[in-house]
């Protein structure tokens, strides 16, 4: 079994312009906390909003969320001053936009060399491009610091031409080849953010649908997104009680050996034990996190 459960099923994003926002996140109860440099981010505040970042990280009060913070592309003008502001600034990982190919794992990776070791490097998943070369971009993680990805689905809509509507027809092929390609490589994988912050119903049938297709958890932009998504992807009661009944009955002296058993009328094998362990190891680590 993996060892590194971390929960991560809510991350939120906010614009590193926004003093209040930042303040609020530090009580906010999100698995993870995304300063934005990007596109929640005027042109003209772009500076300001780097220098905000890097104070509000290393003066901390995060608690136990991960933090990191989201760099604007190496291709503008901002890219390289973000980069090495980041490299030295208490985060645990830096987050880029727009990357399309292993070639761009390698040019972050090296734009990061002077950063401590335990920074990690994320990327957005959000270009027709990365889509293509889904495979080779997580296999990166082998030989970088690569380890989380984060589906862009308006970027992925806006360079598409298509429509981003609740049912995300147009993106589920791309989301769960992510999805697997990010398992394959032992890349950790968030679901894109639901614009619609005013509507829960919308956000959690998306969540839900998320949580479907393997995903660890969910982008979020507002703070009203963070409980029902902690929910989503949280192991329910039903979950637990299966889990629970197949480890016990595996456990049983007249189990001892099979590789096939039966479960409340179903049938589990070894690998549903292994899955069962998981989801017990997964819902411990939420409930260590507080
Ligand atoms: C979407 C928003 C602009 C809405 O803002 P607003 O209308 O001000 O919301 P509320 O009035 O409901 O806010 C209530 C209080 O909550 C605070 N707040 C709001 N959002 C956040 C947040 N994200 N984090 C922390 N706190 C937040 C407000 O300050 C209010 O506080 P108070 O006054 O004390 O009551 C806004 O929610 C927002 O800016 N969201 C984040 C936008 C963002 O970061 N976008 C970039 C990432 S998403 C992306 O780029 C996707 C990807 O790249 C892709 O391609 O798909
Ligand atoms: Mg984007």
């Amino acid at each position: 079994m993996e060892t590194n459960l971390r929960p991560r099923r809510s991350a939120l994003y906010l614009p590193a312009s926004n003093a209040k926002a930042i303040a609020k996140a530090r009580a906010l109860p999100c698995d993870m906390v995304i300063l934005d440099l990007e596109d929640a981010v005027a042109p003209e505040m772009k500076a300001e909003a780097r220098a905000a970042a890097v104070a509000a990280v290393n003066e901390g009060g995060f608690g136990h969320r991960e933090v990191a913070i989201r760099a604007n592309g190496l291709d503008t003008e901002w890219g390289e001053a973000d980069l090495a502001a980041i490299a030295g600034a208490k985060v645990d990982a830096v987050l880029v936009p727009k990357v399309n190919g292993p070639e761009d794992i390698t040019t972050y990776e090296r734009a990061l060399a002077g950063a401590p070791a335990h920074v990690q490097l994320w990327t957005m998943i959000e270009t027709c491009a990365s889509v293509a070369n889904l495979p080779a971009i997580a296999a990166m993680a082998g030989t970088t610091r690569l380890s989380l990805w984060i589906m862009g689905t308006n970027d992925l809509a806006k360079e598409m031409r298509a429509q981003l509507t609740p049912c995300r027809t147009p993106f589920l092929p791309f989301l769960s080849m992510a999805v697997a390609a990010a398992r394959a490589n032992g890349v950790a994988i968030l679901d894109g953010v639901c614009n619609e912050f005013r509507d829960l119903e919308v956000f959690e049938a998306e969540a839900r649908q998320g949580l479907m297709f393997g995903f660890d958890g969910k982008s979020l932009i507002h703070p009203a997104q963070i409980e029902p998504c902690n929910t989503v992807f949280s192991p329910s009661e039903a979950d637990l009680a299966w889990a629970n009944a197949v480890i016990q009955a595996f456990s049983l002296p007249e189990n001892t050996g099979k590789g096939a058993i039966k479960v409340d009328g179903k049938m589990a094998e070894l690998l549903h034990l292994e899955q069962a362990r998981r989801l017990v190891a997964v819902s411990e680590a939420i409930t260590a996190n507080g």
